[in-house]
């Protein structure tokens, strides 16, 4: 790679640590070059490459050996890529071990991971200061940072519209204790400095929240210019004609990286047990003081959560999230057992892809509608 390509790599987020995870590969997956994922569509990618944009899609052998969606790539990796000769466009081979990734469940009955974003350093929290307003949706939305690997950071939209945002950064304290919570008005402009901290060169963001709080707005507004004119792309599939929501990376003036998760009512968790106990790490603390060790918390001698629920030191709303989210991931990992114990059955006597025509799995993995 030449020193000026280095720099396009460089300006999206490559940096040592890449360089080595690249450098620690075999061959030939070492030869090929690094690329990192700037926007997903249903059935193909764009990609940064040194070489400038390229668009592009898998590789038939990988798509073979994928196992679930999550395998394949998403918005943020670094991707091992090869050129097509004389063309804008690349091939896929493999995806760098992701440093963080915001996962969920897909939409839907089905039982299947999706990365909303790789490689993100934050994850913005966004929720609206108006009727919106909701402690039970930061909570959820922290279970899946605290899993990602990302640093969350709160962010509290729409400040034009209420009278008194202290007393909500307070609340959000009291869901998310120790998180970052800043108040902003893409409106008015307020409370950008506040961001700065996060904006830096090279720094991967990425902006979640339900839909409405002012997810592309903000982003606009940190852009400072209009950047959603590059989304509502209609795509053909078998069902017809839809509008794609595809997810986009934006390289900023200032030099940090921000995507956009569009659309969602209601973020649906997946596989975040660890991210689980940090979200609610003061409940797991109150547990753990309760005379026994089995408490149900249901009436029980020396249970330490019906005092503080008694005395008001735990929010019963809290509480019952709590529970309500610990029976929800329960639910998904019996369904997910029960999925894999499907698959392994049905993949028996599984051939390769040149070996005849094996079956291929519907190129539905990458569907992206995000609509719940
Ligand atoms: N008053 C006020 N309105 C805002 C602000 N930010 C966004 N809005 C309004 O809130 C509405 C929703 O904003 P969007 O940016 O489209 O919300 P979103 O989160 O991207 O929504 P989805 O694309 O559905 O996920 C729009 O009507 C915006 O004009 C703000 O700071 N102040
Ligand atoms: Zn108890």
């Amino acid at each position: 790679m030449n020193p000026i390509t280095n720099e396009l790599l460089a300006a999206y987020g490559w940096n040592e640590h890449w360089r080595q995870a690249l450098a620690a590969l075999e061959q030939p997956l070492r030869d090929y070059a690094p690329a990192r994922v700037v926007a997903q569509f249903s059935h193909s990618y764009n990609l940064m490459t040194a070489d400038g944009s390229h668009s592009a899609s898998v590789t038939g052998k990988f798509e073979f050996l994928a196992t679930k969606r999550g395998d394949y790539p998403a918005v943020g990796d670094w991707v091992l890529a090869e050129p097509l000769p004389g063309e804008r466009r690349s091939v896929i081979h493999a995806v760098l071990p992701r440093r963080s990734a915001m996962v969920r469940k897909v939409a839907g009955a089905a039982v299947e991971d999706q990365i909303v974003g790789a490689n993100l350093d934050y994850l913005f929290i966004v929720n609206a200061l108006n009727q919106d307003f909701n402690l039970r949706k930061i909570e959820r939305y922290m279970i899946a940072a605290w899993d990602s690997g990302a640093a969350p950071v709160v962010l509290l939209t729409k400040a034009d519209l209420c009278a008194d945002p202290e007393a909500f950064v307070e609340q959000v304290g009291s869901v998310a204790p120790g998180v970052p919570v800043h108040c902003v008005s893409a409106l008015t402009g307020a409370g950008k400095e506040a961001l700065d901290a996060y904006l830096k060169p090279g720094a991967t963001i990425g902006i979640t929240g339900s839909s409405g709080v002012g997810k592309s707005t903000l982003l606009n507004w940190l852009a400072g210019r209009n950047l959603q004119s590059t989304q509502g792309i209609r795509e053909d599939d078998a069902r017809g004609r839809h509008t794609t929501t595809h997810r986009e990376l934006f390289l900023l003036d200032c030099g940090a990286l921000v995507m956009d998760t569009p659309g969602m009512r209601e973020l649906q968790l997946w596989d975040a047990q660890d991210g689980w106990q940090q979200a609610f790490a003061d409940i797991e603390r109150l547990a753990a003081s309760c005379r026994f060790r089995d408490c149900k918390h249901d009436g029980e001698a020396g249970c330490a959560m019906l005092r503080a629920l008694g005395s008001g030191e735990l929010d019963p709303k809290r509480y019952a999230n709590y529970r309500k989210t610990e029976k929800e991931l329960a639910h998904l990992a019996r369904k997910e057992r029960t999925a894999a114990a499907k698959a392994k059955g049905s993949s028996k006597g599984k051939r390769p892809p040149s070996a005849g025509r094996a079956e291929r799995r519907p190129n539905r993995l990458l569907d992206d509608r995000d609509d719940e």
